[in-house]
């Protein structure tokens, strides 16, 4: 099997993209977006270069009993907390969802979500599938957008290329992501990223649509 070469990271960065300009966007009513795909697949960038052109979307910060990786900032790209402080954030009822992925427990804290969507902001969550499933419950309007990888190949070079996971997590996110991509057909839209560009401008499509 052909292993694709991923484009070099500088030039996946939102500065380098046609997709530059920051656009105005104010929104006047509420609304919960979920983003969701396989680890690895690009879920991050993608949200990266949406955000930088709609600085105005909101991206829910998560809880979680992951290690922090290398850069990864506390109160930034997740509240990165033990397994007793979790516990406790699910026994009283502070998470909109959570679930448990590749051996850690994510979740999505409540109270800003829902303060957001009534003042009217605009509010992704990137989750994965079971949290997914379960928003699905709660907000049935919610926007359900799934992101794909070209293949299976590719999407390892991207997980191993990434280089912040050890072999084992990696192997315990491929496992998953087979489950993840079968539930695919659940979700409003399917995004392939395989062109970064061209999936941003599908996801910017599906966000703007209505
Ligand atoms: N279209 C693309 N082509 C090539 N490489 C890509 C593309 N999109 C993302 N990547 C690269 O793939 C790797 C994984 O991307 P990213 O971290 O955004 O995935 P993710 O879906 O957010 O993963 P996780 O769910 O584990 O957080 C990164 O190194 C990123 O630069
Ligand atoms: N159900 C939830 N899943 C979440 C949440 N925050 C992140 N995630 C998903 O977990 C995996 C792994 O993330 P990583 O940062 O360790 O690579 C990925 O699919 C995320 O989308 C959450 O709050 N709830």
């Amino acid at each position: 099997m052909t292993v694709s070469t991923p484009a070099p990271l500088e030039t996946l960065s939102p500065e380098t993209l046609s997709l530059t300009t920051e656009t105005e966007f104010t929104p006047r009513r509420g609304r919960l977006i979920v983003f969701t795909g396989p680890s690895g697949v690009g879920k991050g960038t993608l949200l990266r270069a949406l955000r930088h052109r709609y600085p105005a979307l909101k991206l829910s910060v998560s809880a979680t009993t992951r290690s922090p990786r290398p850069g990864e900032v506390n109160g930034q790209d997740y509240f990165f907390v033990s397994r007793d402080e979790f516990r406790a954030m699910v026994e009283q009822g502070e998470l909109l969802e959570w679930a448990e992925f590749a051996g850690n427990l994510y979740g999505t804290p409540k109270t800003p979500v829902i303060k957001e969507i009534e003042a009217g902001q605009w509010v992704i969550l990137e989750i994965e599938l079971e949290g997914a499933r379960q928003v699905r419950e709660t907000f049935p309007h919610a926007l359900q957008l799934f992101v794909l990888p070209p293949s299976l190949e590719e999407l390892e070079s991207r997980i191993r290329l990434r280089g912040k996971d050890a072999d084992d997590a990696i192997a315990r996110r491929l496992q998953r992501a087979l489950v993840e991509i079968d539930a695919a057909s659940e979700f409003d839209e399917q995004i392939v990223n395989d062109d970064l560009e061209v999936a941003l401008q599908q996801l910017e499509n599906a966000i703007f649509k209505d």
